[in-house]
C-alpha cells in the first residue's frame, strides 16, 4: 500500500514546482535570508499544507509560489508556465485567471453582496460564470440563503465561506490559502477545512495552505515542512499527532 502510494506520487502531475528558490529581504547588514534554495513540488488535485516554526519562511514561500512576491533567485512554475520569467503585467493576468486566494482576513468588498463578491473575479476577467457550478458551490458552502447579504451582515465563518466560494467558482489551477482558519472559532475553522477537503475530493481542486495548526494540516493529503528557509521534511496522509511530533522534532 505504502509502496504503491509512493509510486503514484512519482507519477503524479505537479501543479506548482520550484527550483532553487531563494528570497533575501533587505540589504547589507540588514539582509534576511527568508528562503535558502527551496526545491519542492505540489501535486495537481491535491491538498498540501506548508508548516514550520515561526519565521521559517512559510508565508514568503507561499507568496513566491503565487507570484505575489518576486524571488531573489531560482524559478517557480505553474504547470508549464515559469512565473518567475513573467513581466508584472503578465503576472497580474495569470493571477487573475489561474490562481485563487484565501487569506486570514477575508478580503471581501464591504459594499458588495455575498453573490457579487463571489462573482467579482470572473467579472473582472470578463468571463461568464458557469451557473451550475456557482449553484453547486453556493449550496456546498451553505450560503444559498445569504447571497443578498453584505459582509457586515455575515458571521466570520460565513464571510470566509464567501471567500472560498469566490476562489472556487473561477476554477483556478490552484488555490493558495494563508492561515485561512486564523480568524475563525474552532467550529467555523473545522467547517472550513471540511469544505476545502470536499473541494479537492469533489471538484478536483489543487490547494496549497500555510498553517500553524496540526489539526488544520491533518485535512491535507501531504504536509511540507520548512525550517530556516529550506524544505526539510514531508508527511503523506498526516494526522494531527504525526504533524505535532514532526513539529516538535523540527523545533527541538
Ligand atoms: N517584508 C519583509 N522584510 C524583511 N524581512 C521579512 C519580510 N517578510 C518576512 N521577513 C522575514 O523573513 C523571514 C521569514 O518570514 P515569513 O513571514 O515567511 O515566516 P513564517 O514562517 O510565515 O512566519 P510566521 O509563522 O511567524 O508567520 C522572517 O525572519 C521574517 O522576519
Amino acid at each position: 500500500m505504502e509502496e504503491s502510494f509512493s509510486r503514484n506520487r512519482a507519477l503524479r502531475r505537479e501543479s506548482v514546482r520550484t527550483a532553487g528558490v531563494t528570497k533575501v529581504y533587505g540589504q547589507g547588514g540588514a539582509e534576511v535570508h527568508a528562503l535558502r534554495g527551496v526545491d519542492v513540488g505540489f501535486g495537481a488535485g491535491e491538498f498540501t499544507a506548508i508548516m514550520g516554526p515561526s519565521g521559517s519562511g512559510k508565508s514568503t514561500l507561499l507568496h513566491c509560489l503565487a507570484g505575489l512576491d518576486a524571488v531573489t533567485s531560482g524559478a517557480v512554475w505553474l504547470g508549464d508556465i515559469e512565473i518567475t520569467a513573467l513581466t508584472d503585467r503578465e503576472l497580474t493576468k495569470l493571477r487573475r485567471e489561474h490562481i485563487g486566494f484565501i487569506f486570514q482576513s477575508f478580503n471581501l468588498l464591504p459594499t458588495l453582496t455575498a453573490r457579487e463578491n463571489i462573482l467579482l473575479p470572473l467579472e473582472i476577467a470578463g468571463r461568464r460564470p458557469d451557473p451550475r457550478l456557482v449553484e453547486r458551490v453556493v449550496e456546498r458552502v451553505r450560503l444559498a440563503d445569504r447571497l443578498g447579504h453584505r459582509p457586515s451582515e455575515l458571521s466570520g465563518g460565513q464571510q470566509q465561506r464567501v471567500a472560498v466560494a469566490r476562489a472556487l467558482v473561477s476554477r483556478p489551477e490552484v488555490i493558495f490559502a494563508d492561515e485561512p482558519t486564523g480568524n475563525l472559532d474552532s467550529n467555523s475553522g473545522t467547517d472550513l477545512l471540511e469544505f476545502l477537503r470536499v473541494s479537492v475530493d469533489e471538484f478536483g481542486q489543487t490547494i496549497i495552505m500555510v498553517t500553524h495548526d496540526p489539526h488544520a494540516a491533518s485535512y491535507a493529503d501531504r504536509v511540507v515542512f520548512v525550517r530556516d528557509g529550506q524544505f526539510v521534511h514531508e508527511l503523506d496522509r498526516p494526522t494531527a499527532d504525526t504533524v505535532l511530533d514532526t513539529m516538535k522534532k523540527l523545533e527541538g
